[in-house]
This record gives structure tokens, sequence and C-alpha cells, in this order.
């Protein structure tokens, strides 16, 4: 094997480097064959290829017609997708669904014709893009080149002094993130992810949310970010889960929004719904049924653990009362924790907020009723667009919640509605989001289709529709 390899190298070293639009050049080509491997079968030829990896088999390209049409056989690079970092599928539905922008293209029956060779050729030159995802209690920030956000911080709705300016506040945020990524802005593009806020469809919800975008888009050209895209977190997150249509339920640190997405865009004339109950208030609840049974624990991020590492949501909240749900945690430098009922209290509270005292709808009330607007609106031919519910936020990765909701949601609504619902749990938990936009700036067509330059910005030609 290894001689067949060296040999394919040295035919591409020694291949002369004359122009290749001269006309000697062209005749060559078209005489061209494999040569000695023209015995071999395709599919070896192939794998040989698949063997020298992607910048070998781009060498070999240059022998001749002949190899340069099997180098450029999609088989081939889609193989070498497939050993990236990012699965392959997310690659797949990204270069399939999101190279073109926002709105993203919808393609009924047939999928557009794709070359993998220049995919690949192109994600390989893409710069890359610093990426935020400014949650509501949390940032999460790092370079899209890496497998999972670097660092977080306090997000920026609540950065600096609340009582300066936004515009301040924002620059304050921006350039700690800046420094604490020790790059300089001007280096690459920014994607930043923004929670669902001002989410009504009235003039005055409009105007705030045009508003805080300005403050993103100018804050960042005055720090000379060469490209950006300020993008909800809702669609990031259906992204991340491979879809560009659905109903994308964050369940964020105050709040949680149900938040209805149809090729990308949000539907606020549908309805955004919002709930009261959020992750602090479910570690909240539980430090309450702690102190109800004198357990003693001396901070709030004691509790925080337990709660991550021994509360789910029960299927049938009544039958588990009636279990022994028994079950031991050891925090270090606390000791060990015994829990049991506590262990789906806590997570009831998303069903049955009254338990922890808020006036709110429970989360499978709240989608039932966006399923009903989204059901009743008839924006789309195919009535099946709401039917898949995308999970994202710390709190969504609760043991059972999928499964619960969509027994809740069978129960809530008329079966013809009913049929075909599917809960997908968060597919990166709290950092769903920031993978959603991990995707966007690995795009082979990066920055373009997703990003405003300065230049663009003062025009505000596309700007509407990056929100
Ligand atoms: N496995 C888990 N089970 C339950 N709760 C969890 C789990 N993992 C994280 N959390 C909780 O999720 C919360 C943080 O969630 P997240 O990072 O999604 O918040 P955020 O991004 O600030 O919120 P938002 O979505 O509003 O922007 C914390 O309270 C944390 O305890």
């Amino acid at each position: 094997m290894s001689t067949i390899l060296r040999k394919i190298v040295e035919l591409a070293s020694n291949r002369p480097s004359s122009a290749p639009g001269s006309s000697r050049n062209r005749a060559r080509l078209a005489q061209s064959s494999l040569g000695a491997f023209e015995r071999l079968p395709e599919d070896v030829l192939v794998q040989i290829l698949r063997l020298l990896g992607p910048k070998d088999a781009m060498k070999t390209s240059l022998v001749c017609k002949s190899w340069k049409s099997l180098v450029s056989d999609d088989r081939l690079w889609i193989s070498f997708l497939q050993n990236q970092s990012q699965p392959w599928e997310s690659i797949f539905f990204a270069e399939t669904n999101l190279r073109f922008g926002c709105p993203v293209q919808t393609f009924s029956s047939e999928v557009p014709e794709l070359s993998f060779i220049s995919i690949y050729s192109q994600r390989a030159q893409v710069p890359g893009a610093l990426i935020i995802d400014g949650g509501s209690g949390y940032c999460k920030f790092g370079w899209s080149k890496y497998d999972c956000p670097s660092g977080r911080s306090a997000t920026f709705l609540e950065f600096g002094n609340i009582e300066s300016p936004m515009h301040a506040r924002l620059r304050h945020f921006f350039a700690t993130i800046y420094s604490r990524m020790q790059v300089r802005p001007s280096t690459q593009p920014i994607v930043v992810s923004i929670p669902i806020c001002h989410y009504d469809d009235t003039e005055s919800a409009k105007a705030s949310r045009r508003q805080l975008k300005e403050a993103i888009y100018s804050t960042l050209f005055e720090m000379n970010v060469p490209a950006v895209c300020a993008i909800n977190q809702a669609t990031l997150s259906l992204y991340a889960a491979r879809r560009t249509s659905g109903i994308s339920v964050n369940i964020g640190f105050q709040s949680t929004s149900i938040v209805p997405i149809l090729h990308g865009k949000v539907m606020r004339k549908v309805g955004v719904e919002v709930t009261g109950i959020g992750a602090l208030k479910l570690t909240g609840f539980l430090r309450e049924l702690m102190q109800q049974k004198n357990m003693s624990f001396e901070s709030l991020y004691t509790v925080r653990t337990l709660k991550e590492k021994l509360c789910y949501v029960a299927a049938d909240y009544n039958a588990e009362l009636r279990k022994n749900t028994e079950a031991s945690y050891e925090v270090s430098g606390e000791g060990s924790f015994i829990l049991s009922k506590e262990r789906f209290q806590t997570g009831e509270i998303l069903f049955q907020p009254r338990m922890a005292g808020v006036r709110t709808m429970g989360l499978h009330q709240a989608i039932a009723l966006c399923m009903d607007h989204c059901h009743a609106a008839e924006l789309n031919a195919d009535d099946t667009w709401f039917k898949t519910v995308v999970l994202s936020g710390g709190t969504a990765c609760l043991p059972g919640l999928a499964e619960r909701l969509e027994k809740e949601l069978h129960g809530l609504l008329p079966p013809s509605v009913a049929s075909g619902i599917r809960v997908v749990t968060p597919p990166y938990g709290a950092d769903t989001a920031w993978f959603g936009a991990k995707l966007i700036s690995n795009l082979s067509t990066f920055p373009g289709p997703w990003c405003l330059t300065k230049k663009q910005f003062r025009h505000k030609s596309r700007f509407n529709l990056l929100w």
C-alpha cells in the first residue's frame, strides 16, 4: 500500500507547473489517464485517496484530468467532512438549509446539488467567528472552531452598572469578552445570540427590539469588528437540533419562552408564550424543600448541584409519590445529601407552578396554547411544522422532561393536532444556542449571508432580515 501511495504523491509532485490555461497543458490533460492505476476499481482508488487525506488528495488532482475527476468524487469529500469535529449530520443540515442566510431556503422535494469538494475547501477557509451566547443568566463565549464554549460570564443584560446607558454597558461587556478571549475585535466576525425579549408583536415591542439590535451592531462596529450577526437564541437552538421550523422552548434563568419558528423566522404574529418559571425558581424551590426537612447546607451552589445531579421529572407525579425514590449525592466539601420526593417535586413546578406559589401557566399548557395558535394560523401548507418541540437551557436537561411533556401534550390537544408531536431533549444541554451559532459560523458561505458589515449596517439594506 505504501508504494502505491508514494507513487501517487510522486506523480503529483513531478507534475510540471505550466500555466493552467495554456493550450499545451489542455492537450496533455485531454490525453492523460490514470496510467498504471487504471486497472484498480474506482472504489479502491477512492479509498486510497481517503487514506492520503484532503491535502494530498487535492495535490493528486493536479496530475491530470482523470485524477482530477476522480478526486472530485463527492464520496471522498463527504468522508473527509465526516472526520471533522462537528457531526456530519449537522454539517449536511447546515450546508443544505442555512448556506444562503435567513430566511432559510426551503426545499419541498429536492435538495440542491452540492459540490462537496468545494464545500470542504470553502469550509477550510472560513475565518470562523467569536460566538457570544448572551443568555439571561449566563453568557457563554468561545471561538467557533472550538469544541465547546471556552468561558462564561455575567450576561450583557445584567452586565456592569445597570443604571448606565445600554450602549456603555454593551461596550464594557464586549470589551471584557474580547480581553478574556485575548483577541482583537478587528480580527474576526462575531455571532451574538440574544434571548427572546420584547416578544410581543406590538409597535412598542418592535421598537425596543430594533433599539437593542441597533445598539449591539453599532457598539461592535465602533470597536472595528469586521462583520456582525445578531440573532435570537430560540432560532439558534432549533438549528442546533437540525430543524428550521418547530417550537423552540428555552427554559432560561428567570423565565421560559415558547417560540414558534417557521423557516428560521420567529412567528411573533402567532404568539410567543412566556412563563415565569426558570432555573432560579427550581433552585429556590429545592432550597425550601431542603430547609423544611431541616437539611443544612452552606451555599446555594450545593442546592444547585443537588438539583443537577439528583433531580428528574416524574412521568406520573402521583404515582411517583408512592414510590421509594431515595438517592444520595456527595457534594465536595459539604458531605453526602439524601433526597427522596424532592428529587421530582423540584421539576414538577414546571407543570404545577402553584406548588412554588407562582401564578403562571404550566409548561405543557403554554406549549399546547402555542400549538393551538400555530394550527389556527394556517401559515403553511404543511401543518406539521410546529409539531417538533426543541428544548434548550440547562433546566431542560432534567431527565424525564421530554417524555412527560409529550404525554401531557397528548392529553391536552385534540388527536388531530397531537398526532406526530415530538419533544427533543436539548442537543447540547445548556450550550445548545452556542452550538447553533457554531453551525452558522462554520458554513462554507460564512460570513457572507449571515453577517452585516459596517457599510451594510449604515445602508441598512438587509437589516430587517436578520432578526
Ligand atoms: N442537568 C441539569 N439539570 C437541571 N438543571 C440544570 C442542569 N444543568 C444545568 N442546569 C441549570 O441550568 C441553569 C443554567 O441554565 P442556562 O445556562 O441555560 O441559563 P441561561 O443561558 O443563563 O438562561 P437563558 O436561556 O435565559 O439565557 C442553572 O440554574 C443550572 O443549575
